[in-house]
């Protein structure tokens, strides 16, 4: 199982090479990787054990954070509310942003890494809205709308697959600057 040594931290050069799309259909072996990436965010969200296994926990993860130069990511985005039926939950292979909205938004809280062990403030402004196409683990080619918090997770998870990291993001003059057109998600 992936465990918090499995992930490389900022410094290690994986994390700033673009990774390589996925042959389709998919192996075995991405079949594999993709659902242990997911078993990890469920992990990673249970009180007992990301306890056990000493978990930072997580709502997505990308290949390249597990040394894997390859364009898998993995989201798991739990509704607050009932923890039954998650708002977004999936492994996407070699995934397309088709569409994303002029207007932004922004996490109030910023955003953080599981690849990076230091807080790094400041506001990441991102689409608001994206329509992404992706493959699934059963080879079925998904699209799919995503906004707000949902939309803004798999953002982060897309820029790893590019070798971007969220900080890039950040306003050096002022982290916590906000244009007319992104708005703070509550
Ligand atoms: C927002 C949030 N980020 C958490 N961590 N960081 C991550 O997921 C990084 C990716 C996210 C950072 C900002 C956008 C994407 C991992 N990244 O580096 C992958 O590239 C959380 F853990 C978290 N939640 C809310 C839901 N809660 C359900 C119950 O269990 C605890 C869980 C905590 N929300
Ligand atoms: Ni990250």
């Amino acid at each position: 199982m992936i465990t918090m040594e499995d992930i490389i931290r900022e410094g290690h050069p994986a994390l700033r090479q673009r990774a390589k799309k996925v042959e389709i259909p998919i192996s075995q072996d991405v079949k594999d990787l993709g659902q242990e990436m997911m078993t990890f965010l469920v992990n990673s969200q249970d009180p007992e054990l990301s306890e056990k296994y000493d978990l930072r926990a997580g709502v997505g993860l990308a290949a390249p954070q597990i040394d894997q130069g390859l364009r898998i990511a993995a989201v798991h985005i739990p509704d607050e509310y009932e923890d039954d039926s998650p708002i977004f939950s999936d492994v996407l292979i070699n995934p397309i942003i088709k569409r994303q909205s002029v207007k932004k938004a922004a996490l109030p809280t910023g955003e953080g890494c599981l690849s990076v062990d230091r807080e790094v403030p400041g506001y990441v402004a991102r689409s608001k809205r994206i329509t992404i196409e992706y493959t699934d683990l059963n080879n079925q080619v998904q699209k799919v709308k995503l906004n707000d918090y949902s939309a803004v997770v798999v953002q982060h998870e897309i820029d790893h697959l590019n070798g971007i990291m969220f900080y890039d993001h950040i306003n050096e003059e002022d982290p916590f600057y906000l244009d007319s057109d992104t708005e703070l998600l509550e």
